[in-house]
């Protein structure tokens, strides 16, 4: 179990991290969501005893990372697999980490094996590729059989088999009991790995959600339609507070509206409409309308997301924004 309370982090002028609150239940794969800046990595960095809060804190199973008394043993992580000595060959590093951390030396191609990388442990790891590197990082987290894992990135450079092994490797742990944060920008692939989402924006909680729950909230759901009039179209139905994007080729996207009510617009004024296509969000969807506005290189200071963030009220079981 992680848990984090008013986890605050500011560096100078720049509130990194704010006021985060939240828990990492065991037993299921939680992602870890945010649009670039959100503050991510710090959090995970907090986690880890390798920032120190401005205030607040950071606990798993209770403890601060730097108070555990065996944390190898405890928890595995993966932040920045080239972090590693090139020079050195994978087992070596591993071995190095097993050496400080009072693991045993049979552990070591235990992981090599777990991970795939059994052939190549006697390489030096400059010649192992961005993927090897990743699962080898991934090898290193496992190295003290933790009960918590967190994994900052872990598919970055995984070719779509690595993807899929790392995928049932995490789920594995986290049917066995055991907790599992891991952050990907890759929406896809999150959808098919996590069952629980933390969402953050600008620092703050957006949303601690079910995948599945916050996918049927309909946050990014859309209809799609065909027209040759599609100006026409578009601009009645922003007239009734729909919101439209695209046009080009008579295709416009609507959201705000369902079909049946663009279908009955269009018929009331006697537009033709040769597609009418409801599209499911996807978690894709639902990160970009939950986040809209909070991303760090949209600007911290009088963005519209970051703005109305502390005023707003829970929409729903688990969305926070
Ligand atoms: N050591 C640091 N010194 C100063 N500012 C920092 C430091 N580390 C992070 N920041 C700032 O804190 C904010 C959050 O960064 P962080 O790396 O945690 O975001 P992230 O969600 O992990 O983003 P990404 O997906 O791009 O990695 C950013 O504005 C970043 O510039």
């Amino acid at each position: 179990m992680i848990s984090v309370r008013g986890l605050t982090k500011r560096y100078g002028e720049n509130l990194a991290v704010d006021g985060l609150t939240f828990t990492v239940a065991p037993g299921r794969v939680t992602g870890f969501l945010g649009p670039n800046g959100a503050g991510k990595s710090t959090t995970l960095r907090m986690l880890l005893g390798l920032d120190t809060p401005t205030s607040g804190d950071a606990r798993i199973g209770g403890t601060a990372y730097r108070r555990l008394a065996a944390p190898a043993r405890e928890v595995g992580a993966l932040l920045d697999p080239a972090a590693v000595d090139p020079g050195r060959t994978g087992a070596n590093h591993l071995l190095w980490l097993a050496r400080a951390g009072g693991i045993g030396r049979a552990r070591v191609d235990d992981v090599l094996g777990l991970v795939g990388l059994e052939e190549v442990g006697g390489r030096r790891i400059r010649h192992y590729s961005l993927g090897m590197r990743q699962r080898l990082g991934i090898a290193a987290a496992l190295l003290g059989d933790p009960g918590v894992l967190l994994l900052d990135e872990p598919l970055n450079g995984l070719d779509p088999e690595g993807i899929v092994w790392t995928r049932r490797l995490l789920k594995g742990f986290a049917e066995e009991g055991r907790t599992v944060l891991l952050s990907s920008h890759l929406m896809n692939e999150m959808e098919a790995t996590a069952d629980h989402v933390l969402v953050i924006g600008g620092g703050r909680l957006v949303a601690d959600v079910g995948l599945a729950e916050l996918v049927a909230t309909g946050a990014g759901t859309r209809v799609e339609a065909v027209s040759p009039r599609a100006d026409e179209l578009a601009a009645l139905l922003r007239r009734e507070g729909a919101t439209v994007d695209g046009g080009r080729g008579g295709r416009i996207a609507v959201t705000g509206a369902d079909a049946a009510r663009v279908g009955d617009l269009a018929a009331r004024h006697g537009i033709p409409v040769h597609e009418l296509v409801p599209v499911r969000a996807r978690l894709e969807d639902a990160f970009m309308a939950l986040t809209r506005g909070r991303g760090r290189h949209e600007g911290r200071t009088g963005e519209p997301g970051a703005a109305d963030a502390n005023t707003r009220k829970p929409q729903g079981r688990g969305m926070v924004r």
